[in-house]
């Protein structure tokens, strides 16, 4: 039935105020009705519609997508949006296109690497589209080792451009987004050559296709990768393969901010660290952190109102069965992974906060954050995009068979998002970022340097390798103090363990490379602080909404008790707490979902998604999910006709033969 909410009842059970959570979420009434204003306006205009789109064969799909982003260009300037309003828009339209490496990473690039008067020149167009351009760094051969590029920009000081040229098959660029097909320009990164002398990797600014025919220009050989994983997912983004024959372009197109070449075709190298040349991964990494809670609540959300709609064993006298929300098993799946988009997004936010910080310290020539920048954006992008992905692929079996369904919204969520574990840095290889910092920092504490930021509980390293948990009662494990000193303690030990490691290796790097597996892990471990460190201190602020501190506090304990729960190993092995003190956590951890329980329809309102926007049967907000089911099945196109095509070629001449043969 159409307009009943088959979740009202969950809904009155409720025991704090949504909408005042919805802010919480959103991060300020201003972002709440942002996002509000702008989610309800893609999802009321047909020019959006998500219909089909799983089914279109690649071609049609991706020239779906080319009409999606012209059209939300078009409303963009009809609706005369802002900045912040359009970013939001193409959010909610949901679907990757070459816009998003555009104004996500092309952009940046020239915003961060390219001096004033290159920013001058170039930003306008690109703001205005009439340049489109994409972010061409990985080649074939590598992609995780920078400096192992090899497209090569030599300078030729008669004609004063640099050459661009593709030297070997692995140096054809590989992966780029929105390459393959639309862009007319890149940021390409080469090695600089001049004089004979190779200075290593920087950004050009280089056009590949006719902006009156969008033919490739000469010596530009350009084109797609091919199909990649999943039913229409990604593939509605042109990731492109690119070759250069020695194609010209003038020397002010070397993004100058960090180094410059001069007329002579000198190298000079500014006072700014050569690390600025990484300056826009760090950028997307902090932005790819904020969007996985995006992509878990959106995940969470679906599983979480059909574990309520769903009902399986049970039922007495003729009764209804139980919601399989009321397992226990269920809830210990699903209601970490609620607490942990609650985390990121706080994570997020507050990761938004540094690298607006480290930004603003650049600009005034103050490095000394930037280590510290990069290790936080490193570390948590690898941990939460691991965190979501497995996340999805949970929620989608904890929906059960109908998980498994494209109508479920799940599979095609999962194929999106999982590429952002290896982009932008695969998250083993950030993670060994992170312990390289770890390891500096360690090596560095006898030094006086005093350690500052999320790495200062390193300052205070011979309590927190003697230290013992005080915890007596399951109760205790709510006490802020408690939890924070146990994922420091394990943190720093298993940070010095490494380190005592190391030490016992005459060439460090080799050390590195033999415990890099412990290394990761006691990466994890730092990150895990922080993820945890940020949410508490976001609930010593004051919050207003009846009952929605109290909810945050549940959500809060959820998280550290799951995480402390699931690495357990490597609390009791690094002596913090005892095994009686880690089954008090796990006491408390189960009467902490008890608590959620009634909240969990609420929680995930509190998102504030549109049935738009999710996509999902399984997710309605109405949960109305069986009528839909199978209303959604009879549209497949394989129930166009009761007799299948094929039927005459294939299964007729089968069943002939079965009567021959049955006969016989
Ligand atoms: C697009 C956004 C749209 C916005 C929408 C929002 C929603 C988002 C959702 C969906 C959009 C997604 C769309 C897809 C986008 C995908 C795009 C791409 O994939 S572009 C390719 C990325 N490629 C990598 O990330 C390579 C990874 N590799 C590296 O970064 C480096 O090679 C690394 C760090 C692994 C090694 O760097 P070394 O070879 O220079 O080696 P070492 O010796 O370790 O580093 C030297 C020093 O530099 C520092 N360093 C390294 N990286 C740094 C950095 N980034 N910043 C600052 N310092 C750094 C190190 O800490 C070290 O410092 P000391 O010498 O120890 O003090
Ligand atoms: C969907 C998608 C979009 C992309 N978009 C862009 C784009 O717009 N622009 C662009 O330039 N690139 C893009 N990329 C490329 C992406 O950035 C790289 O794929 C990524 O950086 C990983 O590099 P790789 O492919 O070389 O992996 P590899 O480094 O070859 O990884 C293979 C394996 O080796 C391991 N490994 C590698 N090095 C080490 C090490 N030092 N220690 C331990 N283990 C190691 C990794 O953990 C991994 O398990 C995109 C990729 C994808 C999948």
């Amino acid at each position: 039935m159409e307009g009943v909410d088959y979740l009202a009842d969950e809904r009155k059970k409720a025991e704090f105020d949504v909408n005042e959570m919805k802010i919480v979420w959103a991060g300020s009434r201003h972002n709440f009705e942002l996002s509000d204003r702008i989610s309800k306006l893609v999802a009321n205009d047909p020019g959006f519609s998500k219909e089909g789109r799983t089914m279109l064969p690649r071609k049609e799909l991706f020239k779906n997508t080319l009409r999606k982003a012209t059209y939300a260009w078009k409303r963009i300037i009809e609706l005369r949006l802002s900045e912040e309003e359009a970013a939001k828009l193409r959010h909610f339209v949901d679907e990757p296109a070459f816009t998003d490496l555009h104004w996500g990473m092309f952009i940046p690039a020239i915003k961060g690497q390219g001096t004033d008067e290159q920013q001058k020149k170039w930003l306008p167009l690109a703001y205005k589209m009439q340049i489109i351009g994409c972010y061409a760094q990985t080649e074939l051969g590598h992609g995780s080792n920078v400096q192992g590029l090899e497209t090569t920009a030599t300078f030729d000081p008669q004609t004063d451009e640099f050459v661009i040229h593709s030297p070997t098959l692995t140096s054809s660029k590989w992966w780029p987004g929105g390459l393959g097909k639309v862009s007319t320009h890149a940021v390409v990164y080469a090695r600089l050559i001049t004089n004979g002398k190779d200075y290593g990797i920087n950004g050009f600014i280089v056009q590949l296709r006719s902006l009156e025919d969008h033919k490739p220009l000469p010596g530009v050989t350009v084109g797609d990768i091919g199909l990649k994983f999943g039913n229409g997912a990604y593939n509605t983004m042109d990731n492109g393969v690119l070759r250069f024959d020695h194609v010209r372009i003038p020397r002010d197109q070397m993004l100058m901010r960090v180094s410059q070449v001069t007329r002579e075709g000198k190298y000079v190298q500014s006072d700014v660290p050569r690390q600025l040349l990484y300056g826009t991964m760090v950028y997307v990494r902090q932005t790819i952190v904020s969007d996985a809670s995006n992509a878990l609540s959106r995940a969470v959300c679906i599983a979480t109102r059909y574990s309520a709609v769903r009902r399986q064993f049970g039922s007495q006298n003729g009764g209804q069965e139980i919601q399989v929300i009321d397992y226990k098993t269920q809830q210990n799946r699903l209601f970490p992974l609620l607490a942990s988009a609650y985390a990121f997004r706080f994570v997020g936010e507050w990761l938004k906060w540094l690298y607006t910080d480290v930004t603003q310290r650049l600009q005034a020539n103050d490095f000394s954050t930037l280590p510290e920048a990069h290790a936080c954006t490193a570390g948590l992008k690898s941990l939460t995009t691991t965190a979501t992905a497995d996340g999805i692929e949970e929620c989608r079996k904890l929906c059960g068979g109908h998980g498994y369904l494209c109508s479920s919204g799940l599979p095609e969520l999962f194929a999106v998002y999982v590429p952002a574990c290896t982009y932008e840095g695969d998250n083993t290889v950030l993670l060994l970022q992170v312990a390289r910092f770890l390891m500096k920092t360690v090596s560095q504490l006898g030094s006086g340097k005093k350690p500052v930021g999320t790495i200062a509980y390193m300052g205070r390293i011979e309590h927190l390798m003697q230290c013992r948990s005080d915890v007596k009662q399951a109760k205790d494990w709510l006490k802020p103090s408690a939890v924070v000193e146990a994922f420091e303690a394990r943190a720093a030990r298993m940070s010095v363990a490494c380190a005592q490691n190391l030490s016992k290796f005459d060439n460090p790097e080799e050390g590195f490379a033999e415990l890099a597996a412990d290394l990761a892990e006691a990466a994890v471990a730092h990150c895990q602080l922080i993820v945890v460190s940020k949410f508490i201190e976001k609930l010593q602020q004051d919050i207003p909404g009846e009952g929605v501190k109290q909810q945050l506090e549940v959500l809060c304990g959820i998280y550290y008790l799951f995480l402390l729960h699931k690495h357990q190993g490597d609390f009791l092995g690094t002596g913090y707490i005892t095994s009686k003190q880690a089954s008090l956590a796990n006491d408390q951890l189960r009467a902490l979902y008890s608590q959620l329980r009634p909240n969990a329809i609420s929680l995930v309102d509190a998102f504030n998604y549109t049935d738009h926007f999710l996509d999902s049967i399984l997710g309605r907000y109405d949960g109305n999910v069986y009528p839909k089911l199978y209303e959604a099945a009879w549209k497949d196109p394989l129930n166009q006709s009761d007799i299948a095509d094929g039927f005459h070629e294939y299964i007729r001449p089968l069943l002939k033969q079965q009567l021959r043969t049955a006969r016989l």
